[in-house]
């Protein structure tokens, strides 16, 4: 069997130990033969892809980043609900002689992964994302570490906050789900979350960090890049578009800093954390997790349980169909939030 593997999306760290792990797998176990595409869907298009043996992913499994690199590069012309065309698509496949696609992405790649399967074109999806919204999977590999850097963040803005009596507002990302922001602010102690899922009052944010003021304390308020005040249409963005066409995400922490600061008189400073949580080693959580899904998705297309994802459920990584995972956004639960917003302030 020959494999073709890519990725797609945003990176996150653990990419390289998915790699490795289904190499591991399908080659050494197995005995299959895999390929790599570089930078995702450009790789595939333009015949620029690498062998993928035991020697390739030699010690892989700490490396941030990924050594095929990824890119938002669309798959074939249409999608998202217009016709799709995968004549050239499936000309390259056969050239390739490949038997099917290892695709490691979050909600957009799985995305394709399913289209490309009911096409007939067989796939298999490993997830990934910082951003944790990938339904089907209770966690996806990059979320721990960027929580990591995340919590790491509010504990050293706490000290200087602390020192200057001034409010600290970090940035995190979650373009449409606030867990970063959640465990990051659980972990860290913030006294404010705010969450894509969640709009609030500039009234209640002023609220919350002058009664943290008020008994004595600086207030770490962590707002994830997708949240809106109550009433703003969008969330804050930044020039530019991605490579899908999206307005690229960022400055909310820019926007709100001196609306508290005049809302409450206290000095406020913002950080925006940016792709620093994007980057670097993987926690050891994310290692074993992308390392068990890689090899997860090798068996799956050693027993041709194509169109499904090697998903984490509980402590056991299983295979659901991809209809389990698209188009199921995972945001942060009602409940989750109010159990937090219970001690804002
Ligand atoms: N509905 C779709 N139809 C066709 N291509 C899509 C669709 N959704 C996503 N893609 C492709 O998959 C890429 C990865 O999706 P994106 O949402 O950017 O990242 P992620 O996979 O990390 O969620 C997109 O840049 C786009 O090229
Ligand atoms: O700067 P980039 O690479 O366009 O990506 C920014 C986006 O990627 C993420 O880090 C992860 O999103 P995806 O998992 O959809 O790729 C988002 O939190 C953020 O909005
Ligand atoms: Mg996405």
């Amino acid at each position: 069997m020959k494999l073709g593997v890519l990725c797609s999306g945003g990176d996150s760290p653990g990419m390289n130990a998915a790699i490795r792990g289904a190499v591991l797998r399908a080659v050494d176990v197995h005995g299959f033969e895999m390929i790599g595409f570089m930078d995702g869907w450009r790789g595939f298009h333009e015949g620029d892809w690498i062998p993928l043996d035991r020697s390739a992913v030699r010690g892989l499994s700490p490396l941030g980043g990924v050594i095929l690199g990824t890119s938002r590069v669309p798959p074939f012309a249409g999608g998202r609900g217009e016709d799709i065309d995968l004549t050239a698509f499936r000309a390259r496949f056969a050239e390739y002689g490949l038997d099917g696609f290892l695709l490691i992405g979050g909600n957009g790649t799985q995305t394709v992964s399913s289209l490309l399967t009911d096409a007939g074109i067989p796939a298999i999806g490993l997830p990934k994302t910082i951003d944790n919204d990938l339904g089907g999977t209770d966690y996806t590999f990059g979320f721990d570490t960027a929580v990591s850097i995340a919590a790491e963040a509010i504990d050293r803005l706490r000290t200087t906050g602390e020192s200057h009596r001034r409010c600290m507002v970090l940035e995190v990302m979650g373009r449409d789900a606030g867990w970063i922001a959640l465990h990051a602010g659980m972990a860290g102690g913030a006294q404010v979350m705010l969450l894509p899922e969640y709009p609030e009052s500039l009234a209640q944010v002023c609220d919350w960090v002058t009664s943290v003021r008020d008994r004595g304390r600086s207030s770490l308020v962590v707002v994830a890049e997708g949240f809106r005040l109550d009433g703003a249409e969008q969330a804050v963005t930044r020039d530019g578009l991605d490579g899908f066409g999206r307005p690229r995400l960022g400055g909310v922490a820019e926007v709100l800093a001196p609306l508290i600061e005049a809302g409450t008189g206290i000095e406020t400073r913002a950080t925006v954390l940016g792709h620093v949580q994007r980057g670097g080693s993987p926690t050891a959580f994310d290692r074993v997790l992308a390392t068990r899904t890689g090899m997860a998705a090798a068996d799956a297309a050693l027993a041709g349980t194509w169109g499904t994802m090697a998903a984490l459920r509980g402590d056991q990584v299983e295979m659901v169909p991809f209809g389990d995972a698209v188009d199921r956004l995972k945001t942060v639960p009602a409940d989750r939030y109010a159990a937090v917003r219970l001690n804002f302030g």
